[in-house]
């Protein structure tokens, strides 16, 4: 699998997709997508991005972690439980990857400051697994699930051919039939959850599932301008 199959129309999946058409061809078409796809994205460029995305998956997994305790349905709760603990261990093998493939020190790392747009996201999901409402939390999780998924998958199918590419890791991490599996999990339980929820609550989730999908164009962008604290100079 690797294009995944329409979610069923009629649910919040599918109209979440069609609100955001817009920002998801943005994020197809942004430079640093059409360069990773091409292998021409600078490694450097690439390196930011994936220090940055280590300390995502954190804030992700601890999202991810909120909304297992508060699912109330066990099937629900360990596949939340699982997909946090997939993240997890995707931040491990990042770090670990660091040093093999770039060669950065633990010094290195420690010294690359969180960008503005990375503790932004992140920040933006802690504050919804802490103040939002269970459907409007999973609607804010699901675009890190399905627009890697969507930008993995269109990588993979443009390129064909992958081996050999200097992103091959990377874009088939995404493009795998095991994430596509997860993906299709978050996206019944959004609709199961969006069903079954208020008009008010279900608008809240396609403002948080918008949200968030921005905070996706956001943090490609943040890499490929490798975004810094403009403030910093003043604190040196
Ligand atoms: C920013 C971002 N969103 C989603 C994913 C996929 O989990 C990721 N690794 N990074």
């Amino acid at each position: 699998m690797s294009t995944l199959p329409a979610p069923p129309a009629g649910g919040f999946c599918a109209e979440a997709w069609d609100r955001t058409a817009g920002l998801q061809k943005a994020i197809e078409e942004h430079p640093f997508n059409v360069a990773l796809a091409d292998g021409s994205l600078q490694r450097d460029v690439f390196a930011f991005y994936i220090v940055q995305d280590a300390r995502y998956l954190v804030g992700f997994a601890q999202a991810l972690s909120a909304a297992a305790a508060r699912a109330d349905d066990a099937v629900d709760a360990a596949f939340l439980a699982g997909a946090a603990q997939g993240a997890l261990i995707e931040e491990r093998r990042l770090h670990a990857g660091y040093v093999a493939e770039f060669g950065l020190t633990d010094e290195e790392i420690a010294g690359i400051d969180t960008s503005p747009t990375c503790l932004g996201y992140t920040s933006y999901l802690r504050a919804c697994a802490l103040t939002e409402s269970y459907p409007v939390l999973l609607a804010a999780i699901l675009p890190c699930f399905w627009v890697y998924q969507h930008v993995g998958s269109t990588i993979l199918d443009a390129t064909g051919d992958i081996d050999g590419h200097p992103y091959k890791a990377w874009i088939t991490t995404y493009a795998d039939d095991e994430f596509a599996e997860a993906v299709l999990s978050a996206r019944e339980l959004t609709d199961k959850v969006a069903a079954r929820a208020d008009e008010a609550t279900r608008e809240q989730m396609f403002a948080a599932f918008a949200r968030a999908t921005e905070y996706e164009w956001l943090f490609w962008n943040s890499a490929w301008i490798k975004e810094t604290w403009p403030t910093a100079k003043f604190l040196a």
